[in-house]
């Protein structure tokens, strides 16, 4: 059977489309009404899923009618030079949303970067300050990864109440929100990291089970209970039998497919929906930003400006 006409392929792709048809339409408003929103990436070395991540922010944020720009820094720049970077684009107006793509080279603390970002720009939800909000419950700026992972749990028409969950990978930017948007849905969530004694073990007890490694083939068959979902979120650049370069999840599919209700492609599963969540998230962020805006100079003010 082919993977476009077999219901256990949970396809981001049909998701991925109606998030950016109700972008597009609220950037077309909010430029019109002189609010352009605008996204900034910021992307230090080179690592593969991270290309691939950026390639396609570029082509949706374009189909999305959201101004994109990338910047690019040497593995070799400072901390403090990056932190100077994201201080200017904090107070450039004209800027939205600013995300720093992970991961960043050892010797600068990713954390001292996500704590730069202004809140009102944080389109990932990974400032200190906004993360916190899935401890309570305040879901609507979510980290995108973990948003689209759970969105695409939502489409096997699961339970999410009592369901038993299996996370493998404790990453702050996709594990551990996931745990936390789970647990507000009523789930029951194990969290395995590399220091779980047996990994297998959870899996298997799993009735969804999410992976973030960054491991191809980690999880087998035999790792997975049958007919359980299974959230492939891994991007893994390797090179293929034919020798050309190709992405892969972290889940042996070919043989899990076999077991599991569901699964997700990579690529065509959990991706696009993450792109589309970031850009959802960047109108979440224009229209917070555009509340304090009026809230300070009222809005027949600025028309009166124009
Ligand atoms: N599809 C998408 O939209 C996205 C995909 N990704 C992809 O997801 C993967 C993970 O990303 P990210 O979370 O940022 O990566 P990190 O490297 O930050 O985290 C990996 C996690 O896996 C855990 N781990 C490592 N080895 C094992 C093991 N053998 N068994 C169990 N757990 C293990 C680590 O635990 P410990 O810290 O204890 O070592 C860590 O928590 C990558 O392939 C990345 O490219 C990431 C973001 C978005
Ligand atoms: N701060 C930060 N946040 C992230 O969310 C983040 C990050 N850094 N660093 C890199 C990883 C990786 N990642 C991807 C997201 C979507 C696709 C994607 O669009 N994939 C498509 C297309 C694949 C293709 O074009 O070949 C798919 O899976 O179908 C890929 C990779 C986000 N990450």
């Amino acid at each position: 059977m082919s993977l476009s006409d077999d219901s256990r392929y949970l396809k981001g792709g049909p998701v991925a489309q109606r998030i950016i048809a109700a972008v597009r339409e609220d950037a077309a408003i909010a430029k019109a009404e002189g609010f352009p929103p605008k996204l900034i990436s910021i992307t230090v070395g080179d690592t593969a899923a991270v290309e691939v991540y950026v390639r396609n922010q570029r082509a949706k944020a374009q189909l999305a009618g959201i101004d994109f720009e990338e910047r690019r820094f040497p593995a070799t720049i400072t901390s403090g030079e990056l932190e100077a970077a994201i201080h200017g684009l904090n107070a450039d107006p004209r800027v939205t949303g600013i995300i720093i793509q992970r991961p960043v080279p050892a010797h600068i603390p990713v954390r001292t970067l996500q704590a730069a970002v202004h809140p009102l720009k944080d389109v990932e939800g990974m400032h200190p300050a906004s993360i916190g909000n899935i401890v309570y419950n305040q879901l609507d700026l979510a980290p995108c990864t973990a948003a689209a992972s759970v969105e695409l749990l939502r489409e096997t028409g699961l339970d999410l109440k009592g369901l038993e969950v299996v996370i493998v990978g404790h990453s702050e930017i996709v594990g551990k929100p996931i745990a936390f948007l789970l647990m507000s849905e009523g789930a029951t969530v194990t969290v395995c990291h590399h220091m779980t004694r047996s990994v297998a073990a959870h899996a298997r007890r799993a009735d969804a089970l999410f992976v973030a490694v960054g491991k191809p083939r980690l999880i087998k068959a035999d790792m997975v209970k049958p007919g359980a979902a299974v959230i492939d979120i891994g991007i893994n650049s390797e090179i293929g039998p034919d020798g050309a370069s190709r992405i892969v999840g972290d889940v042996d599919t070919e043989s899990v497919k076999d077991v599991a209700s569901w699964i997700t492609p990579v690529p065509g599963g959990v991706g696009p929906i993450t792109v589309a969540i970031l850009l959802r998230n960047t109108m979440v962020a224009l229209s917070r930003q555009r509340a304090l805006y009026e809230a300070t100079y009222g809005t027949a003010d600025r028309l009166a400006a124009e």
